[in-house]
C-alpha cells in the first residue's frame, strides 16, 4: 500500500540523516517543510519534499493535508498501561488531604493494583490493556514502553509480560515491554525484602528471559521502596541476562540513583522531580537520557522536573506520561507536550522533540521511529487544520489528532 500526503502545510521534524538524539541547545530547533509533501510505501517513509518536487509521484491512497500539520507520531517512552481496574478512591482520598505516601503506606497505591491485578484473568487484563492502547494510539501515540509492576509474585508479573507480548503481537503500535518486578515490597515480605529481592534476582529474572519479551530491566528506586544497593542488585541480575537498565529514580528524594544508571549504562533514568547539580555531572558523563513526566506531577501537585537545568547543561531531555492508575492515569501525549511548555518552561520545539526523537531514543528505537527520515517507519500524525505546530501545546487540552498513519495504515 502506498500513501501520497500532499499539500501538507508543516512537515515537521524532517532529519535528512538518520539522528537519534537531540541534546542541549540543539533541542531548539525542530526542521520544518512548509507546503511538503510526504510519500509512503507499505510500512516506509519513502520520500518528502516541497510540493513543487511532488510531481510525478503516484500513490494508491493520496490524502490532502491542506492547512494541517504532519509529524512523526508520539514515541511514550514510560508507561505502566497494563493494569487492572482503577483507583479512583485513592484520588479522593488525596483531594481529602491523604499523600501519596499516607496512601500506600495503608496498603493502597502500587499494592493496591497488584491485588486488582492478581484477581484479574490474563484474557480480561489483555481486554483492559488493549482498550487503554487503542485510546493512545488515536490520541497520535504510535510507540510506548508498557512495563510490568503489578504483579509482584513471579506468577503475575509473567502474566503481565504475556499480556505485554499479545498486546505487541495484536496491536501496530510498537511496543517496548520492561521487567518492573521491583515497584513496591508485597505485603507477605514487608518485613523481609531480601527474601523478594532473591526471588526477583533468582526466579522471576531467569524466567522472564527465558520468555525473551523484554530486554530492560527497571526498579523504583527510592524510600520505602529499593535503596541503592537493592537497586544495584537487581540491576546486575537483569544485566546478567542482558536487561538493560530503565529505572525510576529522584521521584520523591535524592538517593543517588542517577549517578547509578549511568555507572550501570542505563538506557534512560526517569521521573526526577528532585535534582541536584551532583546529578547532572553525573548525566553529563554518560549517555544515560533524562525522562521527564510532568503528568505525575501534575496529577500528585508535586515538583515538575527542571527541564530547563537539565537542557541549558547541554543534555538531552524526553518527555513521557508515566501512565498509570495512580500516580498519572492518562496516556495523552498531547497534554504531555502541552504540560512540558507550560510546567518546564521548554519551546515547542523542545517538547516536541523531547516527545518524538528523544522519546524514541528512551525505547532505544531512535534509529527506526521519532523523525521523519528516509527509510524509517512510517508512523504519522495528521493534525486538524492548524497554521503552526506550536498550536498543538498552545490549546492544551484540546484533541489536535485528525489522523494517525501507523506502520504504514490509516487507522483514523
Ligand atoms: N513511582 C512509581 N511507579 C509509578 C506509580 C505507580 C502507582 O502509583 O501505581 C510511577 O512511575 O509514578
Ligand atoms: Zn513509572
Amino acid at each position: 500500500m502506498s500513501i501520497l500526503i500532499k499539500n501538507i502545510q508543516q512537515l515537521v521534524q524532517v532529519h535528512e540523516h538518520n539522528t537519534t538524539i537531540v541534546k542541549g541547545s540543539d533541542m531548539k530547533t525542530l526542521p520544518v517543510l512548509e507546503n511538503a509533501y510526504l510519500y509512503i510505501v507499505d510500512d516506509t517513509i519513502i520520500e518528502y519534499g516541497v510540493m513543487e518536487d511532488c510531481e510525478g509521484i503516484h500513490a494508491e491512497k493520496i490524502i490532502d493535508a491542506t492547512g494541517q500539520i504532519v509529524l512523526p507520531s508520539w514515541c511514550d517512552s514510560h508507561t505502566h498501561l497494563v493494569y487492572a481496574g482503577d483507583r479512583t478512591s485513592e484520588f479522593v482520598d488525596r483531594i481529602n488531604g491523604l499523600s501519596y505516601e499516607e496512601i500506600s503506606n495503608k496498603g493502597g497505591g502500587i499494592l493496591n493494583s497488584a491485588k486488582k491485578l492478581q484477581e484479574t484473568s490474563e484474557e480480561e487484563l489483555f481486554e483492559q490493556s488493549l482498550k487503554r492502547l487503542n485510546e493512545l494510539i488515536a490520541m497520535g501515540t504510535g510507540a510506548v514502553e508498557v512495563k510490568t509492576g503489578y504483579g509482584l509474585t513471579v506468577e503475575a508479573e509473567l502474566k503481565m509480560l504475556r499480556v505485554i507480548k499479545r498486546l505487541k503481537q495484536e496491536s501496530l503500535a510498537t511496543i517496548i515491554p520492561t521487567l518492573l518486578a521491583a515497584h513496591a515490597i508485597p505485603k507477605d515480605y514487608k518485613t523481609n525484602k531480601e527474601a523478594y529481592i532473591k526471588l526477583i534476582t533468582e526466579e522471576l529474572i531467569p524466567q522472564a528471559a527465558a520468555l525473551n519479551i523484554t530486554h530492560f530491566i527497571d526498579v523504583f528506586c527510592e524510600k520505602g521502596y529499593f535503596d541503592i544497593e537493592d537497586t544495584e542488585t537487581i540491576l546486575k541480575a537483569g544485566q546478567a541476562y542482558n536487561l538493560r537498565p530503565k529505572i525510576h529514580v529522584n521521584q520523591f528524594n535524592i538517593l543517588g540513583g542517577i549517578a547509578l544508571g549511568v555507572k550501570h549504562n542505563a538506557l534512560s533514568v526517569d521521573h526526577l522531580e528532585e535534582l541536584s547539580s551532583e546529578d547532572i555531572e553525573a548525566l553529563k558523563t554518560g549517555d544515560t537520557i533524562p525522562v521527564a513526566l510532568p503528568g505525575c506531577s501534575y496529577f500528585l501537585s508535586m515538583n515538575y522536573t527542571k527541564a530547563r537545568d537539565i537542557i541549558d547543561a547541554g543534555l538531552p531531555l524526553a518527555i513521557a506520561t508515566d501512565y498509570n492508575p495512580g500516580s498519572s492515569p492518562s496516556g495523552n501525549m498531547n497534554f504531555i507536550v502541552s504540560a512540558a511548555c507550560v510546567k518546564l518552561k521548554m519551546t515547542p520545539e523542545e517538547a516536541i522533540n523531547a516527545a518524538t526523537i528523544n522519546g524514541a531514543y528512551a525505547m532505544g528505537i531512535s534509529s527506526m521511529y521519532g523523525s521523519i527520515t528516509r527509510g524509517k517507519k512510517a508512523n504519522i500524525i495528521i493534525t486538524k487544520p492548524m497554521k503552526h505546530y506550536s498550536e498543538i501545546p498552545y490549546a492544551f487540552a484540546h484533541d489536535p489528532i485528525a489522523h494517525v498513519i501507523i506502520n504504514g495504515q490509516l487507522l483514523k
